[in-house]
């Protein structure tokens, strides 16, 4: 198996389990993992496909600006500067973007103050924090129309090897060693979001 195979097997099922998450609604969402280094390449989610469906049109191959390596049809997804940004500043093997009620309402909520802050929590242990005091801070950025701009904006939050972005109104975008610290830090962003989704509903009644 080429690495390109084994990368492209790889993210289809990432997108598979996501997919049964229902993390994918009216097309949402975009996915990559990088293939190789020098010159870099990594392969990206088409745009506008409905990721539930697993097909040989999946992904593409693009090159460091975003540009497809080969002759295709196929459009690389829109919002792939943010994963070109994240390959080019970080060793980060897998980059996954995706459209939740919870991320949208926690961005929303704490959209003023640029970020959020998560203390005392069991599952900040995933982004590698392991002390009792410890605080897992997860900056909110505008949602910028313009990719370009959204990616500007985007790669200021850029710090580390492995991260998390919310973008207000629109998404979450994570990034990890591999695939499987991806999902990691996808999943355990979602429950927190869903946790104090939970909480402001109860503080608020
Ligand atoms: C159809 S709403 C979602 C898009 O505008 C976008 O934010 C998104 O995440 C998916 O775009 P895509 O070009 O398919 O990668
Ligand atoms: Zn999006």
């Amino acid at each position: 198996m080429t690495a390109l195979q084994a990368r492209w097997q790889e993210l289809a099922d990432i997108k598979d389990e996501l997919a049964l998450r229902d993390w994918f609604m009216g097309t949402s969402g975009n996915l990559a993992i990088k293939v190789q280094d020098a010159p870099l390449e990594f392969l990206v989610t088409a745009s506008g496909k409905d990721k539930r469906k697993r097909t040989s049109e999946d992904f593409l191959l693009v090159d460091a600006s975003g540009k497809a390596v080969d002759d295709t049809p196929l459009k690389p997804s829109a919002e792939t500067l943010l994963h070109c940004e994240v390959y080019s500043k970080t060793n980060a093997g897998c980059s996954l973007h995706i459209h939740t009620v919870a991320n949208n309402v926690i961005s929303e909520i704490y959209g003023d103050q640029g970020k959020i802050d998560f203390k005392g929590l069991e599952l900040i242990k995933a982004f590698g924090l392991w002390d009792e005091d410890a605080v897992l801070t997860i900056p909110i950025i505008p949602n910028h129309a313009h990719i370009p701009d959204l990616a500007e904006e985007f790669q200021k939050h850029i710090q580390a090897d492995s991260g998390a972005v919310l973008i207000r109104n629109h998404g979450i975008t994570v990034w990890g060693k591999d695939g499987f610290e991806a999902k990691k830090l996808l999943e355990a962003s979602e429950f927190l979001f869903q946790y104090q989704m939970a909480l402001y509903q109860i503080h608020s009644q």
